[in-house]
């Protein structure tokens, strides 16, 4: 029998990629970007320059088709594979990015009548203006004592669909009243390949507080919040909500001609980014905790028990493998606070440097930053240049360095913001392992293991343990292949389960990273004095961060 294939599509911050997966053995035959045409739109909305207020972030869904209609054709053209023999296609994307469609499942933002008001358009998961929808949330669910509570650390984020929904109803009701559903991007994408709506269980879990025992919280609930929401579940966020590697469909044959595949291959339901990476990386068993690494780090592990964990996002029954619950918690900037540094911070001489180098600039830094010891720079910062996911659950709260002095070079400010990072991701870890959750072995994906080994070994030595790199450059892609497979099943070459298709085509390097005893030392006495820090500036013993904010908000 030929070989079968499936196609991952991996929606991430800035683009898509598509990767051609060979399901005998999970080998990458082919990949291809599209960077998204608009990119983020955080200033002004692209058909009206129309300006957007603090902590939006948008984005076009046009960018999110054209993925399709540029990155599948293009992944086939270069692999010379017969479209026959590409069996099911899955994708994953940032979450929660949300969107209001009309009737006819298309989005507001293509309405000439809605398309200048920015509440039409996507709102990505980093939109942070739904904060104080969020806070009233979480205000209200507590004096109610919602159960649910438990299951989202203690708070819901301003991330999550919830929060933007209402904010969308107190600013923009017109926009509200005509939206027919509220849905997440990937069911959206999805809805346009196989011309029908189905609601994944993983976005709808950890995103829209969807539980697969109690459902959706109580309308009573909803009214408390705002009697506008008391129907809300039941119309605008309506439907079946349907279990990770289910068949969402068959791909239309409109479609098929445009992306150059066969009609009718088997349409896996949408997923998470980094809920795909789990499976993508071998990770089908508890005590094993998966970090996909890139703009954002998302962490998630694998439970049998339900556990409160302070700050988690979400624990979910069968949010990330089917039969367990799965977790997830996470720290809204990692590779953007790098970015930033690079962008806003490096001076020109150190990008004179780095060009007389041959090096890009991370390359340059990286090197430059791996000559100092541990604890050498003098510095430490707190790491919420994006806010604080977990676990404090703060976007209000702002990035802060400590210990400059006029000696300070650049190199050691950039070692210092990967220092930052690797604190929160322990804060993360600790506070899995310490609440019942045990933390075995650390599992790193994404882009950031591949492109900065300094890192890498921080963050072992940081956190004591040893971590595992993903064979997959494409990690979530080859997750979202592989649900690709699941949704085609055994009889047409893919897989009965998501376990089965993951000891077949998972695979990590055989190198890994281990700590080194004296650096761990070293950042042992940094995370006390990081957790000083964290708590003082994060838990209200000082709110100068928040106040900063609101003075700026008000002048
Ligand atoms: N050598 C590097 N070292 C550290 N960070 C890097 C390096 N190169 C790029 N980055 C950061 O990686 C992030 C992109 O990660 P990636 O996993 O490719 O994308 P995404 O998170 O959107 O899926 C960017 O925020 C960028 O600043
Ligand atoms: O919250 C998420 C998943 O639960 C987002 O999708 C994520 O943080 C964005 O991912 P990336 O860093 O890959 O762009």
């Amino acid at each position: 029998m030929a070989k079968k294939f499936a196609i991952g599509i991996d929606y991430g911050t800035l683009s898509g990629r598509a990767v051609l997966v060979d399901l005998s053995d999970g080998t990458e035959v082919t990949d291809h970007v599209t960077p998204y045409a608009h990119s983020v739109i955080d200033e002004f909305l692209p058909v009206s320059n129309r300006k957007l207020e603090h902590d939006w972030a948008l984005e076009h869904p046009n960018d999110y088709l054209d993925v399709l209609k540029i990155s599948v054709p293009a992944v086939m053209k270069e692999s010379g594979v017969n479209p026959e023999d590409v069996i099911g296609l899955g994708i994953d994307f940032t979450a929660n990015t949300m969107m209001p469609i009309d009737t006819n499942g298309e989005p507001l933002c293509f309405d000439p009548n809605y398309m200048d008001n920015p509440h039409s358009w996507v709102k990505l998961w980093k939109h942070h203006a739904a904060q104080s929808e969020a806070d009233l949330i979480n205000e209200i669910a507590t004096k109610r004592d919602e159960a649910f509570l438990n299951r989202y650390g203690g708070k819901i984020s301003s991330e999550w669909m919830i929060p933007k929904v209402w904010q969308i109803l107190n600013e923009a009701p017109e926009i509200y009243d005509y939206t027919d559903q509220f849905i997440e991007a990937t069911d959206w994408v999805v809805s346009k390949m196989t011309g029908k709506i189905s609601r994944n269980s993983c976005s709808a879990g950890y995103k829209s507080i969807w539980n697969k025992k109690d459902g959706y919280p109580s309308k009573d609930f909803f009214k408390a919040l705002d009697p506008r929401l008391e129907d809300l579940t039941d119309t605008k966020l309506r439907g079946e909500i349907v279990p990770l590697g289910t068949k969402a469909g068959e791909l239309t044959a409109d479609m098929a001609s445009q992306l150059g595949l066969r009609a009718g291959i088997a349409i896996a339901v949408g997923n998470v980014d980094a809920h795909a990476a789990v499976p993508g990386v071998g990770v089908v068993t508890p005590g094993k905790l998966v970090m996909a690494m890139g703009t954002s780090i998302c962490h998630m592990i694998l439970g049998t028990e339900e556990r409160e964990v302070e700050g988690m996002c979400g624990v979910v029954e069968d949010g990330i493998i089917p039969g367990y619950l799965g977790y997830e918690a996470g720290q809204s900037a990692v590779g953007d606070i790098f970015a930033w540094y690079i962008d806003q911070g490096v001076p020109a001489y150190t990008y004179k440097l780095a060009e007389i180098a041959g090096l890009n600039i991370h390359e340059y830094l990286e090197l430059k930053a791996s000559e100092y010891r541990p604890g050498e720079t003098g510095l430490l910062a707190l790491d919420w240049w994006n806010g604080n996911r977990s676990v404090l659950v703060d976007t209000n709260l702002t990035g802060m360095i400590v210990g400059y002095t006029l000696l300070t070079k650049p190199e050691e400010i950039y070692r210092t913001l990967l220092e930052a990072t690797a604190f929160g991701t322990r804060k993360i870890v600790d506070a899995f392992h310490n609440n019942g959750i045990p933390v075995e072995e650390l599992y790193a994906c994404g882009g950031l293991p591949q492109k900065n080994k300094l890192l890498m070994q921080i963050y072992a030595d940081v956190m004591n343990r040893e971590i595992k790199i993903a064979a997959s450059k494409q990690t979530p892609a080859l997750g979202a292949a592989m649900f690709g497979a699941v949704a085609a099943g055994s009889v047409n070459g893919g897989y009965d389960s998501i376990v089965d298709a993951a000891e077949q085509m998972a695979r990590v390097h055989e190198e890994s990273y281990k700590p080194i005893k004296e650096n761990v030392l070293v950042y042992e006495k940094l995370y006390q004095e990081y957790s000083k820090l964290h708590d003082y500036f994060g838990r209200g013993e000082n709110d100068v961060m928040k106040n900063l904010k609101a003075i700026k908000e008000t002048t």
